[in-house]
């Protein structure tokens, strides 16, 4: 099956936050290809990756990265395909600087900015899915069965409380 979600980062130390995407994915069965791209250490590479992407077929893009993070808004500001941008949590500022420099894009170049961490990775997960959901109503089906079993899974906590 051809890849229709492309998960970047920017560094193999943010694949166990962007496991978290790939997992939902996975559970979704939504085909997603996974790569390092980086916008400071292989600048050609991801102008040619945002650049190419459409073509490769790919629907939407999440991009995760830490500390000075460009690399979700360099890869919105090269592809007009929606990107979803995933703090990666930082060591020195615990994913603030991560955060501040995903979300705080100009106008006029949006990137749909999820939580710091692994929660925020598996919102972009399913942030992505709902983008493919919106045509693909065997992916929308999924989601409903997800948030159906999350349901459940509250009402059981809430009476074993
Ligand atoms: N923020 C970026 C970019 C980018 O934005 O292009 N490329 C790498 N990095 C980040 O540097 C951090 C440390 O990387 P290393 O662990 O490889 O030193 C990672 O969180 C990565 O996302």
């Amino acid at each position: 099956m051809n890849p229709k979600i492309g998960v970047i980062m920017g560094s193999t130390s943010d694949w166990d936050t962007m496991k978290a995407a790939c997992d939902v994915l996975d559970e979704l069965e939504i085909a997603y290809e996974k790569k390092v791209v980086s916008a400071h250490r292989t600048p050609d590479l991801m102008f040619q990756y945002a650049e190419g992407a459409r073509d490769l077929g790919l629907k939407v893009i999440i991009a995760g990265a830490g500390g000075a993070a460009h690399l979700p808004g360099m890869v919105a500001a090269k592809t007009t395909l929606p990107v979803i941008g995933v703090p990666v949590q930082s060591k020195a500022l615990q994913g603030l600087d991560s955060l501040l420099s995903i979300v705080q894009m100009p106008g006029g170049v949006p990137v749909a900015t999820v939580a710091i961490g692994k929660a925020g990775a598996t919102n972009a997960g399913l942030l992505a899915a709902q983008m493919l959901g919106a045509y693909e109503p065997d992916v929308a089906e999924r989601l409903e069965a997800r948030r159906e079993k999350t349901k459940q899974a509250v009402l059981e906590s809430s009476d074993q409380l």
